[in-house]
């Protein structure tokens, strides 16, 4: 039986670093709202069968009528409440998912993926169930002491900063998490750690793009502005 691949894209968040009244997956740049771009994108992929969009309670109506059905997003099965924090609403997005082989899951505040990260990000997850994406670090990264001194410097070859979609066999991820959650979650930021933690599978590392950034403070708004403009000219 062909396997089916699930998209959870997380439009929940408060978007408190942004400081705006409008909750920035919803802030438009190029005459559209940021999340429409990833909806976009696996609306687009030969690779997704379906999306679970996942929103604040009080924003249900206004995705499903202005974001779903304005742009005809057909692949959205269904939108759903998250939660307080970006791991209760991934949970939320797991349990709604229906005979799902493989998830998706990924910022709806990253608007810039494409088909190509996709495909790298399914081939990465046939090898181990784990895949994340993500970018060689351009910049020398130190860890800090408590006292705020350097605590020591790794190798810059080892240091990826991580992005998403991050994708995992659907099994793995919803066991991780049904176990991480009797826990604390309090230093869980991504994913690919509820794995790291809960498992013993590898998680395997795949390029994104450095274009590929997460819209949090009013400065990637220009950001944004600058490489949609450039994409919409190729
Ligand atoms: N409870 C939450 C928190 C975050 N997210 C989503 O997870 C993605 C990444 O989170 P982040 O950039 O931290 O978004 P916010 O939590 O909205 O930002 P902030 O931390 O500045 O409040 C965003 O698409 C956001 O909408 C979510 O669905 N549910
Ligand atoms: C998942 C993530 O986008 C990977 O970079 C990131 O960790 C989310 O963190 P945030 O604290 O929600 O911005």
């Amino acid at each position: 039986m062909k396997e089916k691949i699930t998209a959870i894209v997380l439009a929940a968040g408060q978007g408190k670093r942004m400081h705006s009244k409008v909750q920035k997956q919803f802030l438009e740049i190029q005459d559209h709202p940021i999340l429409y771009y990833s909806l976009r994108c696996f609306q687009d992929s030969l690779l997704i069968d379906d999306i679970i969009l996942v929103t604040g309670n009080d924003m249900i109506s206004y995705c499903k009528n202005e974001i779903v059905d304005r742009y005809s997003f057909t692949k959205v099965s269904i939108v759903i409440a998250g939660g307080k924090e970006r791991y209760d609403s991934v949970y939320q997005g797991l349990l709604a998912c229906t005979d799902t082989d493989y998830v998706f899951i990924h910022d709806g505040a990253r608007p810039f993926i494409t088909e190509e990260i996709l495909e790298r990000g399914l081939a990465g997850v046939r090898e181990t169930g784990a895949c994340v994406v993500g970018m060689p670090s351009k910049d020398t990264v130190k860890l800090s002491d408590e006292d705020g001194f350097v605590g020591m410097t790794p190798e810059r070859k080892q240091v990826w900063t991580i992005q998403t979609p991050q994708i995992f066999s659907y099994d793995l991820i919803r066991k991780a998490h049904e176990s991480i959650r009797k826990k604390d979650m309090s230093t869980i930021t991504d994913d690919a750690m509820v794995v790291e933690q809960e498992s013993g599978v590898k998680v395997r590392l795949v390029e994104g793009s450095y274009h590929n950034i997460k819209i949090t403070t009013p400065e990637d708004l220009d950001v944004a502005e600058v490489f949609l403009k450039k994409i919409k000219k190729m």
